[in-house]
């Protein structure tokens, strides 16, 4: 299969129903057409303001990605005039947020890709939504629990939101008895027979295409700025090709953040739409945040083989490389009882996951393409642990010396890095590290 261009013919949206229709075109002697839908939820007695549609705008674009990587084109046509900073937006998604997929299919023009836009468009006039009830992103996963429960902690009354919540997200939100909000996102099935037939594939931006429908749902629903819970070692890519940083994670990185609020905020002109309150923390840090909550244990799952469309786990699959630097991260924090109460497996007990543990030491291969914290981090987690389960010992024994040196505990558990959150925020931040 081959394209020249990637289109955008149009978007449709019904207020009543809250369903969004995105469609998209692969051009070339055999063109593909696709069509995403989105249902947003419906609040009572609210008109869809302008800025909803305009996040829209940029949500049509964003989503794309799913499409583009079915063939790679060489060139992105955008739809309609925008802004410059929504346009070097766009060009990051389609580069940067592709770039796991470029190294892996050995597709090296992706990352040298312009998304071409029409003309540039104005900024829109500013939309203050920063005294509103904050819409927390909820992934099931322990940073979005420990975000919520701060958010709650300091009174600013949170609003759990998800994209396609799954039984796990649902009994997460149960266990926090908030009343959630969520939106459906149905990828077109032809995607997926023509991934059957073996086109194209691989990792896409998917935090980027969730954060844009938690920014357009919080703007209809009269909510304030989108809370994530993007940790800071998310910014830290997996490897260099081609001269170009590879990040399995790019779309939870600081730079993907500062990004999209820009593009939020010109486009559309909220001006608090997004950001990270865990963004100086590291994972080990916040797990330890986590280990203050017990009400989420049985329910509480980072592993995203529970998150799949097809197939997924009930919970944790317990040997995956998320799965091992979890549980890793939360050791240090509590007791192996509970811990394996979490996981339904005890990963220290099996001398198979010695492999996959030395990979997140940094020995043997690169940081594995998975939401897994820096080597440092679990070089740090694994010092602060002292037992002698099986996995532990042969963990101590392979490490080399000079990486338990150039370890440090203190660098790891100090908050710090660039962050995007505003000062109110932060205070409250302070305040449950304190
Ligand atoms: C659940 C998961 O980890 N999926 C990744 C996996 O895909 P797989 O085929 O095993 O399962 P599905 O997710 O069910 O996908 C089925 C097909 O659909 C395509 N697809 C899915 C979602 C979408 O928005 N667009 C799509 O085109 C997908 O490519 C499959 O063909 O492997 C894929 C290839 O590496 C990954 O792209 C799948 O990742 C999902 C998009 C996903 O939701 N993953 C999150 C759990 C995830 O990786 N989160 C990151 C966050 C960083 C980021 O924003 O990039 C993380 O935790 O580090
Ligand atoms: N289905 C979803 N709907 C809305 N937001 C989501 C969804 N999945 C993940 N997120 C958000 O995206 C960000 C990254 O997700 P990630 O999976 O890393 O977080 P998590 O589930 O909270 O924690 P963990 O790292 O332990 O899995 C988080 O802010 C999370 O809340």
């Amino acid at each position: 299969m081959q394209f020249d261009v990637m289109r955008f013919p149009s978007y449709a949206f019904d207020p009543e129903t809250g369903v969004a229709t995105f469609d998209y075109v692969l051009d070339g002697p055999e063109p593909l057409e696709f069509t995403e839908t989105i249902t947003f939820p419906v609040p009572s007695g609210r008109t869809a303001p302008d800025a909803f549609y305009r996040v829209l705008d940029l949500l049509h674009v964003v989503a794309g990605v799913s499409y583009y990587k079915v063939g790679a084109p060489l060139r992105v046509l955008a739809p309609k005039p925008v802004p410059p900073a929504v346009g070097a937006f766009f060009t990051a998604i389609y580069t940067h947020g592709l770039a796991e997929y470029a190294y892996r299919n050995q597709l090296a023009h992706v990352l040298d890709l312009t998304v071409e836009v029409p003309a540039e468009a104005g900024t829109a006039e500013p939309v203050d939504n920063s005294q509103g009830r904050p819409l927390s992103a909820v992934g099931g996963g322990k940073d979005s629990i420990v975000t919520l429960e701060i958010l709650r902690a300091a009174g600013l009354d949170p609003v759990p939101f998800s994209v396609n919540p799954n039984p796990v997200i649902k009994a997460v939100n149960a266990a926090s008895g908030l009343d959630a909000l969520a939106a459906r996102r149905q990828l077109d099935p032809r995607l997926f027979e023509l991934n059957k037939a073996g086109a194209l594939n691989g990792h896409i931006p998917v935090t980027a295409i969730n954060s844009l429908i938690a920014i357009a749902t919080a703007a209809w629903h009269g909510l304030g700025p989108v809370v994530m819970s993007n940790e800071r070692s998310a910014s830290d890519p997996n490897l260099v090709w081609n001269g170009h940083e590879i990040n399995h994670q790019w779309s939870k990185g600081v730079v993907a953040e500062g990004l999209l609020r820009a593009a939020v905020t010109a486009h559309a002109g909220l001006t608090e739409p997004y950001f990270s309150l865990l963004r100086s923390l590291s994972e080990l840090h916040i797990a330890q945040l986590f280990a203050r909550h017990t009400i989420y244990d049985d329910v509480v799952t980072s592993c995203n083989k529970a998150f799949k469309l097809h197939d997924p786990t009930v919970r944790w699959c317990g040997d995956c490389p998320k799965c091992r630097f979890v549980f890793l991260a939360m050791a240090p924090a509590m007791d192996r009882a509970r811990l394996t109460h979490i996981f339904g497996h005890d990963l220290f007990a099996d001398p198979a996951q010695v492999p996959g543990f030395l990979e997140l030491l940094g020995i043997d291969a690169h940081k594995p393409f998975e939401c897994v914290g820096e080597v440092e981090e679990s070089l740090v987690a694994l010092a602060m642990l002292d037992d002698d389960a099986p996995v532990l010992v042969a963990l101590r024994a392979a490490v080399p010396p000079q990486a338990w040196a150039e370890a440090s505990r203190e660098a790891v558990l100090t908050p710090g890095g660039e962050t995007y959150v505003p000062e109110a925020y932060a205070k409250i931040l302070d305040a449950a590290l304190a």
